[in-house]
């Protein structure tokens, strides 16, 4: 399958180095607006590094990444979080001693708009912002199945819940792309189909998704598109029925795992 027309993220020639380790080498690819795409690879091949360098984690030392049409190379994390790309971590980052609706309201934190200022002097503008992000935190509950543990703390909860916030706080930054790290990691079988079908109610809503994941049934069965790394390189991209199938990919990778 070729890469798509109009592409929301543009990687072009990425790569990072840490000292004589080549983490990433010249990794080239798009993702349209609208698709579900997966990076796949062995342990060490480069996923993690990938996703860091775009999201603005780790300074890429050669390439160009391109975000709805501008260049994030060499912009914090928080400004490429501003632009619209916005990633969840592998381990489930929330403030543990918050309740569920405190941790999703600091998710729009990642891209505050109101100032320290208008903060502290409680102006017009912060109490706008303060009833919209209320708003938002009751529809993200519902949405997430979430809305029975409202007031629990976060660290109270099952770790599969635990996930599912950790992607809630991501999505509180209204990301154009979302990028999820090993969302099924942890998870038991049940869980991580419930996961796969939030991802694609997501989709649905209309988040283009990059998705890095070991738990195969969940991304062949959910992804466009699949990449696969190996040893920093792109070894493989297209349908998940062709990459399955890739000789290469069955030895890299899916074979390795059987
Ligand atoms: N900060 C770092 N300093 C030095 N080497 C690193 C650093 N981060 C990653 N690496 C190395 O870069 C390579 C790619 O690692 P990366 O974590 O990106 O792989 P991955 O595909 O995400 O693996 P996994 O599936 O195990 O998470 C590995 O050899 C790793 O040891």
């Amino acid at each position: 399958m070729s890469a798509p027309a109009t592409a929301l993220l543009s990687v072009r020639d990425l790569s990072v180095r840490f000292g004589g380790l080549i983490a990433v080498g010249e990794v080239t690819f798009d993702i349209g607006e609208g698709e579900i795409v997966s990076l796949i690879g062995p342990n060490g091949a480069g996923k993690t590094t990938t996703i860091n360098a775009i999201t603005g984690f780790v300074n890429p030392t050669a390439g160009s990444v391109r975000f709805a049409g501008g260049e994030i190379v060499g912009r914090r994390p928080e400004q490429v979080a501003a632009a619209g790309l916005v990633r969840t971590f592998q381990n489930a980052a929330m403030f543990g001693s918050m309740t569920v609706a405190e941790n999703l309201a600091a998710g729009r934190f990642i891209t505050q708009r109101t100032g320290v200022w208008q903060t502290l002097f409680r102006s017009p503008a912060f109490a706008r912002e303060e009833r919209d992000i209320g708003k938002h935190v009751d529809e993200l509950v519902d949405l997430l199945g979430l809305g029975a543990r409202r007031a629990s703390t976060a660290r109270d909860l099952p770790y599969g819940e635990q996930r599912v916030l950790g992607l809630g706080i991501a999505l509180m930054a209204q990301p154009k792309l979302l990028v999820l790290d090993e969302p099924a990691a942890g998870l038991s079988p049940d869980e991580a189909r419930a996961m796969g079908r939030l991802i694609r109610k997501l989709h649905g809503l209309g988040t283009t998704v990059l998705l890095i994941e070991h738990n195969m049934s969940l991304v062949m069965s959910i992804s466009d598109r699949v990449i696969v790394l190996k040893q920093g390189r792109k070894l493989a991209e297209g349908a998940p029925e062709v990459v399955r199938k890739h000789p290469e990919v069955v030895e890299a990778y899916l074979g390795a795992e059987a």
